[in-house]
């Protein structure tokens, strides 16, 4: 667990790990600060095999620092957190992954939760904006509430697949497509522009030199899905030939085609 002092991390690891606790922002649930880590195991059964995940809140007030960033290294997944009532604790998402990437690697599976979206009347955060960072980043993205136990338990599922993904990837059998997908995630195509030397890697696109362009489509990615016109793109680790070009001169955007005959410069939604 990840971000700024007050977010909500342990808010939201006790939601997930003791569902009986008091909700967090109710009255019995007064703000103690995290000193230090914390440290909580939760067991989840995934395609029939046991596992414990390992929850390490770490305290996101400056003068630990140090303290939590050193905790970073060796995680295998990250939960990064913003206040969606707190314009500073989204602004500093960036150092957070900055940290994350530096202690823990490029190839880290990060989700990030804008939280606290029952305070709708105190919000500074608009959701798009939560959306369009971690679109980013090419990370999974949810508005969740510790409070009201919105999206708590479906993001944890969907980090944990990621990584498990990672770990055991011969034990498992499901595919991406079985997961629910938010209608939120289905985004349009769009380049996207993290940092890092494997960024286009990350976000599963990549443009041979060629006249045609080719596509890797929700590669490693069960969160997102991407649409030309009305069909659904499938995933696949291998290329792809969409026959994506047809001029050189057109945008990204514009070079997006179905490779139907007869169809010039369709658009990609
Ligand atoms: N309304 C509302 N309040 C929340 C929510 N999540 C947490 N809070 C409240 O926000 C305050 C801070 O929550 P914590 O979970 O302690 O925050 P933290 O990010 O762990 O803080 P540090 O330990 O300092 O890093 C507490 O008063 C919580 O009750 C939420 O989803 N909705």
């Amino acid at each position: 667990m990840a971000g700024e002092s007050c977010v909500g991390k342990t808010s939201i690891v006790r939601r997930y790990t003791e569902p009986g606790s008091p909700p967090a922002g109710a009255a019995a649930a007064s703000y103690l600060a995290t000193i230090g880590i914390d440290f909580k195991v939760k067991p989840v059964m995934f395609n029939d095999t046991r596992v414990k995940l390992q929850i390490w809140d770490t305290a996101g007030q400056e003068r630990f620092h140090t303290l939590s960033t050193s905790y970073f290294r060796g995680a295998q997944g990250f939960v990064l957190v913003y206040d969606i009532t707190d314009l500073k604790s989204f602004q500093s998402i960036t150092m957070w992954m900055e940290d994350i990437h530096e202690k823990a690697g490029d190839e880290v599976d990060v989700i990030l939760l804008g939280n606290k979206c029952d305070k709708e009347s105190e919000r500074v955060v608009p959701k798009q904006k939560g959306e369009k960072l971690a679109w980013e980043y090419g990370i999974p993205f949810f508005e969740t509430s510790a409070k009201d136990n919105v999206n708590i338990e479906h993001a944890f599922s969907i980090l944990t697949k990621e990584i498990l993904e990672k770990c055991l990837s011969p034990l498992i059998t499901q595919s991406w497509e079985e997961w629910p997908v938010p209608q939120s995630a289905v985004q349009p195509f769009r380049r996207t522009s993290t940092g890092g030397k494997d960024g286009q890697e990350r976000n599963h696109l990549r443009f041979s030199k060629g006249k045609w362009r080719v596509l890797h489509l929700g590669k490693n990615n069960p969160i997102y899905q991407h649409r030309l016109q009305a069909d659904l793109l499938e995933s696949s680790s291998v290329e792809q030939d969409l026959q994506a070009l047809e001029n050189n001169k057109l945008s990204i955007s514009q070079q997006c085609p179905c490779g139907q005959e007869g169809q010039r410069n369709p658009e990609m939604h």
